[in-house]
């Protein structure tokens, strides 16, 4: 059976450990598309995608339908906004309610709020089994360091 990674990313740090991942493990990648689009730069991007976590928004995915029948483990990633994971993930979360995965989290952040975005999506993805998570910070400005800490990861999970 596979291995699916699937992310959203705004400004490319999580699309950065996405892929990494993905090569290190040869799974397959998917990076979730909204059809919301958010403000991009400076006060205004932080003030409407903050909004649209605490309102608890589900974006549209504009990706097509995956098929979840090939997928035993799967890799979800996502940026931290307002302490908790992004709305296209909790759009994925509601549309397939994944059941009977193995599920390995990862989050890009600036430097806080990790530990509760992965509390909050192990609670809204019961009846799987966690066998990871991982926080990068900013991995773009670190981005040595951040490559060779999810290979490393992502390798070490083979065997979990
Ligand atoms: C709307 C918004 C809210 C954010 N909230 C947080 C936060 O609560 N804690 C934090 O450490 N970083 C926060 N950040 C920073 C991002 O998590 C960080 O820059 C991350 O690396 C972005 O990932 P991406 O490039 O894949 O979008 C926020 C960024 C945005 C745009």
């Amino acid at each position: 059976m596979g291995t699916l990674v699937v992310y959203f990313s705004f400004d490319g740090n999580t699309k950065f450990i996405a892929e990494k991942i993905a090569e290190t493990i040869n799974a397959d990648i998917i990076e979730l598309k909204s059809s919301k689009k958010y403000p991009t730069e400076g006060f205004s991007k932080y003030f409407w995608g903050g909004k649209s976590v605490i309102f608890g928004e589900k974006p549209k995915l504009i990706n097509d339908s995956i098929d979840f029948n090939r997928y035993e483990t799967v890799f979800i990633g996502t940026p931290v906004w307002a302490g908790s994971y992004t709305p296209p993930i909790k759009s994925f979360i509601r549309q397939y309610k994944l059941q009977g995965k193995r599920i390995a989290l990862f989050a890009c952040h600036g430097g806080n709020g990790a530990e509760k975005c992965f509390a909050k999506l192990k609670a809204a993805l019961p009846g799987n089994k966690f066998i990871g998570e991982m926080a990068f910070l900013e991995p773009k400005k670190n981005s040595e360091e951040s490559s060779n800490k999810a290979v490393k990861w992502a390798d070490g999970l083979r065997t979990i």
